[in-house]
């Protein structure tokens, strides 16, 4: 179609570079490749249960941690699927994935798409995966329409977007996007039990000598855009009908490790003047940072201790050691930085009150909140338009590697609902209808993205 168009009228080239607006979103263009927009839906639900078998832990749950062997097999899986799907694949030195389909100017800068796979203990098969194994059905929706890209489409799998192996946050795409600061991390980076990043990484053959990882950073300009399809994580599409959600900005998330250390001691003989336990230090603040959130004076900023261990960890010894890690988000970075520096105060006020020492206060990232690019909001508008799909603009309060594409590229993002919003836990749901409209709705963004 498009070939054909461009042959018959260069005056549509003209005008298309000078509006910067693809005619073709004439309805002819749409109309002709809307109704041959097929999702292979079923196929796509059997990937997704597929890929979910690559768990540690049983179905329905799904347990897929960072270079492990199960991370190792659903990558194998991922890339054989888009061998299959006629892409070149290629991987960095860290591990993310990319599938190419060229388009008619290759030189161009491509416009990419894509999620992550690894997923936090206990958590569903949806989270990452529908905007990975969606993307892929996206591009084979496009070939099947007979649509010829002209700027070239590139799937990416980001490596580690789950903070759960080494306490870093999307770890990919933060490397893509340049971060000299994780470069210098992850020399030193270890798990929880002790091993290094780097040894991770070869395990899982990435990281190969000599490393250097600063062959992850992404050039300027290498994408002209980027779009994530994910499930919203939330309820309001689900409540309010709506079947696809525009993200317009990304929260603002952060965390933060801390130590306490106190003098532990026998839980019978010692009383209870004479403690100074620093596991009731660590429970003291995880109920200061409900409490400076909830003074926030918005609904919009987030707290949540979601790792608190106590050592040694016995009933009748005293805790002589504790370890929490904080996440803290909003929407207003000035906001949530107020609230991480009164969590700050309150830890020191709390090991001094309770004579144990804060051994450590790291804060492990800090980052901005990331904007929507205005154009790719307005390609997925128009697409959820043509394809006559309830939509909203919307903001995520999840993270995601968008949040680091969105600083080296133009960046959007397409939610759908999910079963009651839940999400990292086993019920997590979204229905093969409400992910065959992501894809459709990716589909066109992305061939639209493609002829600017
Ligand atoms: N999307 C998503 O779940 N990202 C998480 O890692 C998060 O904690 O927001
Ligand atoms: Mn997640
Ligand atoms: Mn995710």
């Amino acid at each position: 179609v498009l070939a054909r168009a461009e042959e018959e009228d260069p005056t549509i080239r003209t005008m298309e570079e000078f509006s910067g607006y693809p005619l073709r979103e004439s309805p002819s263009w749409v109309a002709d490749s809307l109704s041959s927009l097929s999702v292979e839906s079923e196929n796509l639900q059997k990937q997704i249960d597929e890929l979910a078998s690559f768990s540690d832990t049983p179905a329905p749950s799904v347990t897929r941690v960072l270079y492990t062997d199960k991370d190792v097999m659903a990558r194998r899986y991922v890339k054989n699927s888009m061998g299959l799907a006629g892409l070149s694949v290629r991987e960095d030195a860290v591990g993310n994935i990319f599938g190419r389909w060229d388009g008619l100017e290759p030189e161009l800068p491509a416009v990419a798409t894509g999620s992550h796979m690894d997923a936090i203990p206990y958590s569903g098969k949806y989270d990452g995966v529908v905007g990975v194994l969606g993307a892929m059905e996206a591009i084979k929706v496009l070939r099947r329409s007979g649509f010829k890209p002209k700027r070239s489409l590139e799937i990416i799998v980001f490596t580690s977007e789950e903070p759960t192996r080494f306490g870093i946050s999307c770890l990919g795409s933060r490397l893509m996007a340049g971060s000299k600061a994780l470069l210098k991390e992850l020399e030193t980076t270890v798990d929880s039990q002790n091993t290094s990043f780097l040894d991770a990484a070869k395990y899982a053959g990435y990281a190969q000598d000599p490393v250097d990882l600063t062959s992850v950073f992404l050039k300027k300009g290498a994408y002209a855009g980027f779009v994530e399809l994910h499930i919203e994580q939330g309820p309001i599409l689900e409540e309010e009908g709506v079947s696809i959600g525009i993200v317009t900005a990304i929260a603002a998330p952060a965390s933060i490790k801390v130590d306490f250390e106190g003098s532990g001691g026998h839980a019978g003989a010692v009383l209870m003047p004479y403690r100074n336990d620093a596991g009731l230090a660590a429970a003291e603040l995880a109920l200061a940072v409900e409490k400076h959130v909830l003074q926030s004076g918005s609904i919009d900023t987030v707290g949540t201790v979601g790792i608190l261990q106590l050592h040694p960890g016995a009933i009748n010894s005293i805790p002589s050691k504790s370890h929490l890690e904080i996440d803290t988000r909003d929407i207003d970075e000035e906001r949530r930085n107020v609230v991480m520096e009164k969590i700050h105060q309150s830890a020191i006020r709390i090991a001094r009150d309770r004579g144990v020492k804060l051994a450590e206060f790291k804060i492990v990232n800090q980052d901005p909140p990331a904007l929507s690019d205005e154009s790719v909001i307005r390609a997925m508008e128009s697409a959820s338009k043509d394809l006559k799909l309830s939509h909203k603009l919307m903001i995520s309060r999840a993270y995601h590697d968008s949040l680091f594409m969105a600083r080296v590229s133009p960046m959007g993002m397409i939610f759908i609902p999910c079963y009651k919003g839940y999400s990292h836990k086993p019920e997590e749901h979204s229905s093969i209808q409400d992910i065959t409209n992501g894809v459709k709705v990716l589909a066109l963004t992305l061939a639209k993205l493609s002829l600017k």
